[in-house]
C-alpha cells in the first residue's frame, strides 16, 4: 500500500487580510509548483524521511529536522489518542519542489502533503477540519504562531478566509476568475519568524479600524463581484508591507513597474521575498513575467509563474513519485 499526496503553492495575506487571507496556486502551464509526498509501508523503529526533487538539498541534512518528521510523531500521537490504533513504521518521500523561506508557503506545502499523506495512507481516519488544526499546530511550530493563511488555502484550494470560530477554521469565498496572479521569487530566502519579528507590537486606533474597512470591503467587492472595488482595496500600507518591503531587493521597482503597466494590484506574497501581481489580461500578464524575469529574479534558484487561484488544493495523484 503506498500514497502520493500533492500540496500546492499558496500566497498568504494577499496583503489586505494579513493571517487572514489566503489563495492556493496553480501555474497556467500546468507545471507542478508544490511538494509532493509519497507515504509508503517499511519496517523499523521509527520512520524513514528521504528527500528527493530541485530544493531537496536545502532541508536540513538531520531528518529529525526535517518538518516530516514531527508531521509523522505528531499524527502517530493523535492517531492513538482519538482512534486507538497503532500507525506502523512507515516511510515517506519527500518531493521537494518548493525553495523555503519563498513567501510561497513552502513549509506549509510539506506539512499538508504529509499529514494528508498519512491520512490517505490509513483511509481518512480524521475529517477536513481535525486535519487543519494538526497542519496549523505543524505549521506553527516552524514560524513561532499558529496560522492557517498557507495551510488552508493549500489544503482546501481557492481563497480563503480564516474564521477560527465556533469550530470552523477556514472558509473559501468567491474569487474573480480571470485574474492572472504573477508570481516572482526572487531566488533569496527571508525566514517567516523573523519576517514577523520585525513588525509592531502594537498598531494604532486609525489603522487597525482602516485595516478592518479594507479587509470587510475586499470580502464584500468579492461577493457582489466588483473586481475594481476589490482591486482598489488589494493593500497593505498598514500592517506588514511598509516594514517587509526593504528585505525585498527591487521591491519598489516592482510596485512601480505595476502601477505604470496598468496592473490591477501588486504586494508581497506571504512574508516574502515573492512577490504577486494580478492582472487579468493574459498577454499583459506574460510581459510581466518577462519583465520580472528580466528585472527582479536575482539568480538561478529564482523563478516565475503566471498561474491562477488553483481550486483543488491538496489531492491524492497515484501511488508513486
Ligand atoms: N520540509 C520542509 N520544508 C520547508 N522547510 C522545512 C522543512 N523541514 C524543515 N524546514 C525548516 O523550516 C524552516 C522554514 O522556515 P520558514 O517558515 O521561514 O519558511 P517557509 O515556510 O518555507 O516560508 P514561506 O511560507 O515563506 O515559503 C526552515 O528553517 C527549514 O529548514
Ligand atoms: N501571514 C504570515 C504568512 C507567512 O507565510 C505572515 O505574513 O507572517
Amino acid at each position: 500500500m503506498s500514497v502520493v499526496v500533492y500540496a500546492p503553492a499558496s500566497t498568504a495575506n494577499v496583503s489586505v487580510g494579513f493571517d487572514s487571507l489566503g489563495a492556493a496556486l496553480s501555474p497556467i502551464d500546468g507545471q507542478l509548483l508544490g511538494d509532493r509526498v509519497l507515504v509508503e509501508a517499511a519496517s523499523g523503529d521509527d520512520v524513514i524521511i528521504e528527500n528527493v526533487g530541485p530544493y531537496a538539498h536545502k532541508l536540513p541534512a538531520d531528518p529529525k529536522q526535517n518538518i516530516l518528521y514531527d508531521c509523522y510523531h505528531y499524527f502517530v500521537k493523535q492517531y492513538a489518542e482519538h482512534h486507538s490504533k497503532v500507525l506502523g513504521c512507515v516511510k515517506m518521500t519527500l518531493e521537494k519542489n518548493l525553495p523555503i523561506g519563498s513567501g510561497l508557503g513552502s513549509s506549509a506545502c510539506s506539512v499538508v502533503a504529509a499529514l494528508e499523506g498519512l491520512n490517505a495512507y490509513l483511509d481518512s481516519p480524521f475529517n477536513k477540519e481535525q486535519m487543519l488544526i494538526m497542519m496549523g499546530e505543524l505549521e506553527g511550530q516552524i514560524s513561532g504562531s499558529v496560522h492557517y493563511d498557507n495551510v488552508a488555502p493549500c489544503y482546501l484550494g481557492g481563497m480563503q478566509l480564516m474564521l477560527q470560530e465556533a469550530g470552523v477554521t477556514s472558509q473559501a469565498i468567491p474569487h474573480f476568475e480571470d485574474w492572472y496572479w504573477i508570481v516572482a521569487y526572487p531566488g533569496i530566502n527571508i525566514s517567516t519568524a523573523q519576517a514577523r519579528s520585525i513588525l509592531p507590537a502594537q498598531y494604532r486606533r486609525q489603522d487597525t479600524l482602516e485595516f478592518g474597512r479594507n479587509l470587510a470591503g475586499f470580502v464584500h467587492a468579492s461577493y457582489s463581484k466588483q473586481p475594481e472595488l476589490a482591486a482598489a482595496l488589494l493593500k497593505d500600507n498598514i500592517v506588514a508591507e511598509p516594514y517587509r518591503a526593504k528585505l525585498i531587493p527591487g521591491f519598489d521597482e516592482v510596485r512601480s513597474y505595476a502601477a505604470q503597466s496598468g496592473a490591477l494590484a501588486s504586494g508581497i506574497s506571504g512574508s516574502g521575498p515573492t512577490v504577486y501581481i494580478v492582472t487579468p489580461v493574459l498577454e499583459q500578464a506574460e510581459r510581466t513575467k518577462a519583465w520580472l524575469e528580466q528585472h527582479f529574479i536575482q539568480n538561478e534558484d529564482g523563478f516565475c509563474h503566471v498561474c491562477k487561484i488553483d481550486e483543488q488544493g491538496t489531492r491524492v495523484t497515484g501511488t508513486s513519485l
